[in-house]
């Protein structure tokens, strides 16, 4: 097997397949195998054997061994790598496998296959020359097992040499080359995973003195280059978000940090978010206010039936805007019973305005990090409300209801109360930090509208700040006004009904008013009128089944059965007409159930109305 030229590899080689790791000449390579063929390779041929040439193998690249030794064998790759198994693992965790440390000798190409089990044999022609190392020493080798003997001599003797080198310079001097030999293998195993074929060739070689003779590898620039466009894309975004400087300055040195930070890094992500942020925010977008006091009237109007003193307020507040448009402050806050329309006033003056609305339920809000954000420090960081309202609505300058401000809660995560200041003040929120952001962010544009239930629980500080009115409840004849006004057209129009097929009569408001609702809002009272509109909207849909009644006279009469009134209990002669669905008494008992509270005896004034309701047939009071 020896020539004068170079080391003969066994013509007959047993053949490991890989497909995840590559093996060239040279490199050292762990390989963990776990399947049938090379698990026999490795038991039956690496550790049964006991020369050296037993532990030569063929490595073949990019062919996967079959899950089942019965399975076909797929075609080879053509060329492999012989190489040389230094280091063998059993282990049976999770389950059996071995891993094989080998390092690759010269290449190969398969020109017959001899067997396919238990593992496979081909028969090989060696592809490059595997020259002899010359001794340093300059020392013979007696070869006791051909050419494999003498190669191993070879390293045994470079080892040696390392081993016998006592002074520490001389060591390094010896063991450098190895360990140059082992980075370079290592490198350009990186490097295969991404080569063109045409430098492939220029890599294979295997010279004399050095093993990889390949230009410098340049791994960093490779990775740079991979993500260069998506950040590139991203500066451009943030430097045409039109941000304040300050914020720019922190952009870019975000961006800056991770150009260099690879995306596998946990960092890369959150600071992506962060900038992804910064970009979608508002800095400089605004909407244009279209106020015009006239038709501001007629919309608050048209919204609203009675609260003239909040109304007159609401357009003072909105013309003196017009008048003055950098106006600061006062903030509005909205004091009443629940459903008496203080967020609906709102929403009609943001639409006045032409203004994007947002409304913030602060009900139960504890934690001083749900208005100011937590610090980008923390798992999991997110900005405040103010900020995620702020990237919702897309501008800078829309209508923000803080809705039940007195319900705002404290805890040892800080008092939101407090953080709730710095947004309402108009001499400070101008530099609003959120700790997320960490710079300022302009709020002074934002109009603040704020709702509360009762004053009592308003922190003071905050009830400073703010400009109080008081929206009382309605009485019941504003209760019938706002019903056939606004809720019964509303809920027609949400149920799909139109006012040809549902009637609901004044007496029948007063009805529901008096005996199935006691608030000093109008919201159970829309709740009771959204149920008869249901109800009604199950009966247009089924058609009205027509009921043929067999009159006592014997003359056929039809019928419309509503509501599940017996035909019966209907007098003769006066069947309602098709259209409209008149909810009279009957039939309001019939969909809400009896009356939960009894009717006020006529003449009393109607203050202290709730103290005195008692719930009729033992219902509970809703
Ligand atoms: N004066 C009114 N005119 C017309 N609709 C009204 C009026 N008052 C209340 N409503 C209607 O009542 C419903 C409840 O109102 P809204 O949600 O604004 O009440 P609220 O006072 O904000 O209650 P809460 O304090 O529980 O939030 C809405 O559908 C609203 O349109």
């Amino acid at each position: 097997m020896t020539s004068g030229s170079g080391i003969q590899i066994p013509s007959r080689l047993p053949l490991l397949l890989t497909h995840e790791g590559v093996l060239l000449p040279g490199s050292t390579v762990r390989f963990s195998v776990d399947s049938p063929r090379n698990m026999h390779l490795v038991s039956h041929r690496l550790l049964k054997g006991t020369s050296l040439k037993s532990t030569i193998i063929g490595v073949i690249p990019n062919t996967r061994d079959p899950e089942h030794d019965t399975d076909d064998l797929p075609s080879l790759h053509k060329i492999g790598t012989a190489g040389i198994a230094v280091q063998v693992v059993g282990s049976n965790w999770p389950k059996p496998h071995y891993t094989l440390l080998i390092t690759g000798l010269c290449r190969f190409s398969v020109t017959s296959l001899l067997k396919e089990r238990p593992f496979v044999l081909a028969e090989v022609e060696q592809l490059d020359k595997l020259e002899q190392y010359t001794s340093p020493a300059g020392e013979g080798v007696t070869a006791e097992d051909g050419e494999l003997g003498e190669l191993s001599q070879k390293f045994h003797q470079a080892a040696i040499q390392v081993l016998d080198a006592v002074s520490l310079e001389e060591r390094f001097k010896k063991a450098l080359p190895m360990l140059t030999r082992q980075i370079e293998g290592l490198k350009l195993l990186q490097k295969t995973r991404k080569i063109s074929p045409d430098t492939e060739k220029r890599v294979l070689s295997v010279r004399k003195g050095r093993v990889f003779p390949v230009q410098q590898l340049n791994l960093d620039d490779e990775d740079e280059d991979d993500d260069g466009d998506d950040t590139t894309a991203l500066e451009r975004k943030v430097r045409g978000a039109n941000m304040t400087e300050a914020a720019l300055k922190v952009c870019l040195k975000e961006l800056r940090r991770l150009k260099k930070m690879p995306q596998s890094m946990p960092e890369y992500a959150l600071t992506r978010n962060y900038l992804d942020l910064m970009v979608e925010l508002p800095w400089n977008k605004s909407t244009k206010d279209c106020l015009d006091i006239r038709a501001a009237r007629t919309l608050l109007d048209n919204d609203h039936y009675a609260m003239d003193k909040l109304k007159r307020r609401v357009l003072e507040y909105l013309a003196v805007r017009q008048l003055k448009t950098s106006l600061k402050g006062p903030i509005l806050c909205f004091v009443g019973p629940p459903g008496v329309g203080k967020t609906s006033v709102g929403r009609s003056i943001a639409r006045t305005l032409g203004r994007e609305f947002h409304r913030i339920a602060l009900g139960g809000v504890c934690d001083q990090s749900d208005i100011r954000g937590h610090r980008r420090t923390y798992v999991g960081s997110m900005p405040g409300r103010i900020i995620n309202g702020l990237k919702t609505v897309g501008v800078n300058n829309p209508v923000f209801l803080l809705d039940e401000v007195d319900k705002l809660g404290k805890s040892l995560q800080g008092d939101p109360a407090a953080a709730l200041l710095e947004v309402l003040d108009p001499e400070q929120n101008h530099s609003f930090t959120d700790h997320y952001l960490n710079v300022a962010f302009d709020l002074s544009q934002v109009l603040f509208i704020a709702t509360a239930n009762a004053t009592a629980t308003i922190p003071p500080a905050l009830l400073d700040r703010m400009e109080v009115l008081q929206v009382p409840g309605y009485t019941q004849e504003e209760k019938v006004e706002i019903a056939h006004r606004h809720l019964i057209p509303n809920q027609l129009e949400q149920h799909g009904l139109t006012p040809q097929q549902l009637q609901i009569p004044q007496n029948t408001t007063t009805d529901i008013i008096g005996r199935y609702t006691r608030e000093a809002g109008v919201r159970s009272l829309e709740r009771k009128i959204g149920a008869i509109c249901r109800a009604v909207a199950v009966k247009v849909a089924e058609g009205h089944r027509r009921v043929e009644i067999e009159m006592r006279d014997g003359v056929q009469r039809r019928h419309w059965q509503l509501f599940n009134v017996k035909p019966s209990v209907l007098p003769d002669k006066a069947a309602p007409p098709e259209m409209p669905i008149v909810i009279d008494h009957t039939a309001l008992k019939d969909i809400l159930g009896p009356p939960v509270f009894e009717m006020e005896v006529s003449g009393e004034e109607e203050l202290g109305q709730a103290d005195r309701a008692a719930p009729a047939d033992n219902q509970h009071v809703l």
